[in-house]
């Protein structure tokens, strides 16, 4: 499962006429057993990949909800190398793209290179690192390269025109337009400057652009959709799941489909 495996799931989206649905879940929240658990129901939710956070002391970008689950995925001693061992285990159950979210130290400490290799043997096709700008991406960029994953950019409210160009045109797989100043988290309203933003944003890339923080409705997966090629939802995936509101998830994994709620 390359890049080229998370270029097809957005191709195949965009050919049905759809918006791409990426969720973010924490791996080792509840145990790490749960994860393979976690992702088929995702799948079988017809989600067009999956965000897979490592858990990671100081998630300088997370709001509470994310935080938390953080906190539960370490109390349960979770680790990147456990975290890599159990998806290489189950990679062969399972057909979505898998992305992986993770801050530059536990990648860094565990080798650029040794983690590119133990990725792709993972199944991971991308990689979100939001602590790593594009300017210091460098020394990891040759072994991702080496091994298809994508490497993903994100996109701030606060990004000039010119850096927004050139995050774009670096960014594989997709583009990840952060739709709020400030962490992780449900917010209430969105935005009302967002079309423009996400307009700009579009206007230069040549991959998908996915808008992602404070999405946690329906109608603000569908209503932001719109705006764009897809979303991504994290903080309310988490506290779904935690209250075991399985069918708000489905809900959500819909809410961008053409054929079902339009
Ligand atoms: O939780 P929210 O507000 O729905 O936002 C998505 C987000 O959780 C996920 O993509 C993410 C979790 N941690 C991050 C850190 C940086 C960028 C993105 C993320």
């Amino acid at each position: 499962m390359t890049k080229a495996y998370l270029n097809d799931a957005f191709q195949q989206v965009q050919a049905r006429g759809d918006k791409a649905f990426v969720p973010y879940i924490m791996a080792g929240d509840g145990g790490l057993e749960s994860l393979g658990e976690k992702i088929s129901f995702l799948e079988k939710a017809g989600v067009t990949a999956i965000e897979i956070g490592i858990p990671f002391s100081d998630p300088v970008a997370d709001g509470p909800t994310i935080q938390q689950a953080g906190t539960r995925a370490l109390n349960e001693g979770t680790s990147l190398r456990d975290i890599l061992a159990y998806l290489t285990d189950i990679k062969s159950d399972l057909q979505v793209p898998l992305i992986f979210m993770t801050y530059l130290n536990p990648v860094y400490k565990y080798g650029l290179e040794n983690f590119s290799r133990d990725a792709r043997e993972a199944g991971v096709s991308g990689l979100i690192i939001p602590d790593l700008p594009i300017e210091q991406a460098d020394g990891i960029i040759p072994y991702l390269k080496q091994e298809e994953i994508a490497l993903i950019q994100l996109v701030t409210l606060t990004s000039p025109e010119e850096r927004i160009k050139k995050i774009v045109e670096a960014s594989e797989g997709f583009v990840y337009a952060v739709t709020v100043n400030g962490i992780t988290g449900e917010r209430s309203n969105v935005n009302q400057y967002l079309g423009s933003y996400l307009n700009r944003i579009k206007k230069y890339s040549h991959t998908p652009v996915l808008a992602g923080f404070g999405i946690s409705t329906p109608e603000q997966v569908k209503d932001i959709g719109d705006k764009c090629d897809g979303v991504v939802v994290g903080s309310k995936i988490i506290s779904l799941w935690e209250e075991g509101n399985q069918e708000e998830i489905e809900k959500l994994a819909k809410a961008g489909q053409s054929k079902t709620i339009r």
